[in-house]
Order: C-alpha cells, then structure tokens, then sequence
C-alpha cells in the first residue's frame, strides 16, 4: 500500500495536520506509529484504514482492512453477536461463517458469555473486546489498531498481542499506536514518527531491547525447544523472526517475541516434514523471581499478571534469561 504526497486538513483553513506524506507499507510487518499528543497519529491511522480520505494526495494498493477506532461507537441497537456477525458480513464472509468467527473471537477474548447482550449494556471492558474482535475476525490484509489495546484486562491484551502476531505470519500488515511504549516492543517490524506534519521512519525502531517490565506483555519473549529431521534446520521466514541457537543433543532453540509463540508453533508443526515440539519456556528477568508454572503455558507464557489492572509503571532495563 502506498500513500504519495498525503496531506490532510480540517476545514477549508484549518491547519495542515499532515502533508507531504509518502509511505510504502509492507506485508508481513508490524508497525508502530508513535509522536506527541496532537501530532496527527489517529489521523494518518484514518487515512491508512481508509475511513478518511486525504485532502490532498492519494493512497494505492490498500488491501482488505480492519480498524479498531480509538472510540469506539458502542451504543449500537444490535447484540454483540449480531453486531459482530454483520460486521462479518461487511468484510465480505457470508453469514454462517461470519456468526462462527463472532462467536469464537467473543470465546478467544473471554466475553462467550456476553454474546446475546446488547451492545449499549456491555461494560467499557467487553465492549472494547468487540471492538477488537469486530476488526480481527475476517482475517484482514491491514491491520489499524488506535489504542486498541486500552480497557482490555491483562488475560484480553495477551489474546490481543497473539492475534496481531498470527496476522504478520500470515502475511499481514499491522499498523498500531499505543501510549504505552512497551507495547509488542519485541517483536515490532519497524516504527514511524508522526511530528510537524510528517510521517518519517523511526531509525531507532525495529526490536527493542530491555524495555519491557514484569507483567506487560512487550518485551517478553519465549524459548522453543525443538527436533526436527536429522541435520535439517528450521524453515526459513518463521513467524517472530527467531534467534536460533543449539540446544542439548542436537536440538534446536528457538527464541522470538511471546506473543509470536502461538504463531511460531503452529509454523513448526504445519512444516513438511513437522518438527517435534520438546519444550516452551517463558523467559523473563531473573529479578522478578522464577517463571510461573503456568507461563510455560504458550497460551500464557506473556501474561504473568494474575488480575486485570492497568498496566505496571516502567521497569528498569533488564537482562534476557532462560530457565536454563
Ligand atoms: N475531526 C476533526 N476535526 C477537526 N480537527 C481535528 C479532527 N480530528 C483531529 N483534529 C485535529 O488534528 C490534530 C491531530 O489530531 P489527532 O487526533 O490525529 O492527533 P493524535 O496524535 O492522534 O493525538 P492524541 O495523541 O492526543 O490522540 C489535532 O490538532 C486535532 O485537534
């Protein structure tokens, strides 16, 4: 997708927001957008989810999308399901398959319960999960998240980061703004500054390093053991881009971003011939004590919080370390 000489404005003469943008937006890639409060992010994330045309420029090539809107319209005279099942439809699934996705996506974010609920009497919590789901179940080419990670409980923000991971194995393209700088930091592809009206790449983005905290899901990372055929290494273009290293008796260790775990191990099995899964460990500064049982649980492994709450404050830089 490529936006050519982007410029948007409110108003006849109002400001220019953003102009002279000029962007070439990857597949299979997870992208953050960052810049200070009113520095045009929600407006480049419109323009990118083609919910708003730009006033001047043009934007090309842009593939089936999804948004999640910073405010979501939540007074909608529909149940979560219906809603959920036509916005399905909207993205192009006939109605069977549209109810089935909405009714696992509800099940996946923890809200089954809530499906025959109307929209207007869902609490801010679930109706952000239909939010989110609304925009993750047709599978889309884009990916537009605006804060959409805000009002999720802990147990949501995990499911959520995973799904952003499976979409780039699939060959998608996630777009993202979060306040919270930690968010997915490990496992991003790159990041654009929005400031005075431009959009440029951020040379500092792409992984980064020792700046996730205990409890938040960024920065958090998982070891697979695996085996595969003898002498063969893993496929190449695995999701979460792993380090590869040697482990005992000739298997090979994986190391990627968490919430490419759920990603990365379906890309091992599905592989001719499959590689055989020997272990999956949580790692996590040895400072904040051992990993959980549960964290070795792949489902789990980024989500150590043990009740929702809002994220924790910022943590000290910290070191990579395995179980081993
Ligand atoms: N619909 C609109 N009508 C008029 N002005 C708007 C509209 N949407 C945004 N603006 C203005 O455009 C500028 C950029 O807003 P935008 O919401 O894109 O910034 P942002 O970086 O996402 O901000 P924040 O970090 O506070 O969410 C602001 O000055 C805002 O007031």
């Amino acid at each position: 997708m490529r936006l050519r000489g982007v410029g948007r404005r409110y108003g006849v003469a109002g400001p220019w927001v953003l102009s002279g943008v000029d962007l070439d937006l990857p597949e299979r890639a997870l992208l953050r957008v960052h810049g200070a409060n009113g520095s045009g992010k929600s407006t480049l994330l419109r323009l990118l989810a083609g919910i708003d045309a730009p006033t001047t420029g043009s934007v090309s090539g842009r593939p089936r999308t999804a948004y999640v809107p910073e405010r979501f319209p939540a007074a909608l005279p529909l149940t979560a399901l219906g809603y959920l099942t036509h916005m399905g439809r909207v993205h192009g699934l006939r109605r069977a398959p549209a109810a089935r996705s909405a009714r696992e996506w509800l099940e996946r974010f923890g809200a089954g319960e809530y499906a025959r609920t109307a929209m207007s009497a869902l609490s801010k919590g679930t109706s952000q999960k239909v939010a989110v789901a609304q925009a993750l179940l047709a599978g889309p080419g884009l990916l537009v998240l605006d804060e959409a990670w805000t009002g999720l409980d802990p147990e949501a923000r995990g499911v959520l980061d995973r799904a952003v991971a499976e979409r780039v194995a699939d060959g998608g393209t996630v777009v993202f703004v979060d306040h919270d700088a930690r968010r997915l930091a490990g496992a991003q592809d790159g990041a654009y500054r929005v400031a005075d009206g431009r959009v440029v790449p951020d040379p500092g983005s792409g992984p980064v390093p020792g700046v996730a905290s205990p409890g938040a899901e960024a920065g958090a990372r998982v070891r697979i053991e695996v085996e595969g055929p003898p002498g063969a290494r893993p496929p190449g273009e695995l999701p979460g881009r792993p380090v590869l290293g040697t482990g005992p008796d000739g298997t090979v260790l994986l190391t990627a971003p968490a919430a490419y775990s759920d990603a990365l191990l379906r890309a091992l099995l599905d592989a001719r011939p499959p590689w055989h899964i020997r272990s999956v460990s949580a790692l996590r500064d040895p400072a904040y004590g051992p990993v959980p049982d549960r964290a070795h649980d792949p489902d789990r492994a980024h989500d150590p919080d043990p009740a929702p709450g809002p994220d924790p404050g910022p943590a000290p830089a910290r070191e990579e370390s395995g179980p081993r």
